[in-house]
């Protein structure tokens, strides 16, 4: 595995799956906690944050990640958190990334939707300066937060437009936020060039996942790991293909799936389901994208021309225009080269 581990560290990645706030460092999250001190319950202490991070259920998992949302109160957070989470993707080698964004979540706080997309942009364009990563934004609706929150968010999205804005998403949970509801967002979003790509079938089962096909006009999924439960929404999935954007290890943590072993991302594969694997909430989970590959290695029993191909797959399921594909794919060709030349095995 050492060999594979070091493979996949300068590996050249998309990630479609991540979250802004969840990918919030624990120096950033203790600092901010330090600020709120006695009004908050997260630690103001990195060590203590990793206990904290132990989630009972995927309800429990919203609270807690809220709790941190709500330590986020002024754009300069939103520029410093954006600017460290893409130097975090960089070390990871993401050499583009669609960061789901909640601008709600923050303009509830008081952020003004301006502010809030300046600071994302002055972040977004610091990073291609620095270390020539790719940004591109998800807008997505907190689901728990209704019909409310989705018109804020069209609006925000709509109205200020910022350049790195691709796609629109509806996170938070699925038990008790039905999608058809959001489906009048999700169809003027459309119409206005965003992608579709909400959360589905990630707590509850398959029906959350046509819903998401069928009223909000999904290109991709989020997790949707949920569809194995019914073997025709694996055959639509597989044979309109459908990616499914699978976060492993944020699964087990959020106790939506029990064990690794009885994750269902080999058999979603096994049936021709695309799949790309992303880290969803990296520090939150005590994960990496980097990690997770190594999990999706095992899982799917890779050698380092199989997570190569995963690496390819996060490209080809991105929105990222052609040319930005080729290029990535060109340099993920030129990595694998690398790797051989230098007299490797490619059967380990
Ligand atoms: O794994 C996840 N599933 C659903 N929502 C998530 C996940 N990770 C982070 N969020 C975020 O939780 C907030 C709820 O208000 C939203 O910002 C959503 O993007």
């Amino acid at each position: 595995m050492g060999d594979l581990t070091e493979y996949i560290a300068g590996l050249p990645k998309a990630e479609l799956h991540v979250h802004h706030v969840g990918s919030a460092s624990p120096k950033i999250v203790a600092e901010l906690a330090s600020r709120y001190e006695g009004t908050t319950t997260v630690p103001a202490d990195e060590t203590k944050l990793a206990e904290y991070f132990t989630f009972t259920d995927f309800r429990h998992f919203i609270e807690l990640y809220l709790n941190v949302v709500d330590l986020i109160r002024d754009p300069q957070d939103i520029y410093t958190l954006t600017y460290e989470v893409a130097g975090e993707l960089h070390r990871q080698a993401v050499r583009y990334a669609e960061l789901t964004c909640t601008p709600y979540s923050s303009m509830k706080r008081g952020i003004q939707g301006a502010a809030y997309c300046e600071a994302i942009e002055q972040a977004r364009s610091d990073a291609r300066r620095d270390w020539g990563i790719e940004l591109r934004w998800c807008f997505d609706i907190p689901g728990e937060s209704g019909i409310y929150a989705a018109e804020q968010t069209l609006q925000v999205a709509l109205d200020q437009r910022p350049d790195g804005l691709i796609s629109f998403g509806l996170g938070g949970p699925e038990i008790g936020v039905p999608r058809p509801q959001f489906k009048p967002f999700f169809d003027v979003a459309r119409a206005e060039g965003l992608r579709s790509v909400p959360h589905a079938g990630e707590t509850t089962g398959a029906q959350t996942v046509w819903d998401a096909i069928e009223a909000l006009g999904a290109e991709r999924i989020g997790h949707g790991i949920r569809s194995i439960e019914d073997p025709k929404l694996v055959d639509y999935l597989a044979d309109n293909q459908i990616p499914l954007e699978v976060c492993p290890t944020s699964n087990i943590r959020t106790r939506a799936v029990a064990t690794l072993a009885e994750h269902p991302l080999a058999a979603l594969v096994a049936a021709g389901v695309p799949i790309s694997i992303n880290s969803d909430d990296p520090p939150m989970f005590g994960t990496t994208l980097c990690r997770e590959y190594a999990v999706a290695a095992e899982l799917l029993e890779l050698n380092t021309v199989g997570v190569t191909e995963l690496a390819r797959a996060g490209v080809r399921h991105s929105f990222l225009a052609e040319e930005g594909r080729q290029a990535l794919l060109a340099e993920i060709d030129a990595y694998e080269i690398n790797w051989y030349a230098e007299g490797r095995d490619p059967r380990h």
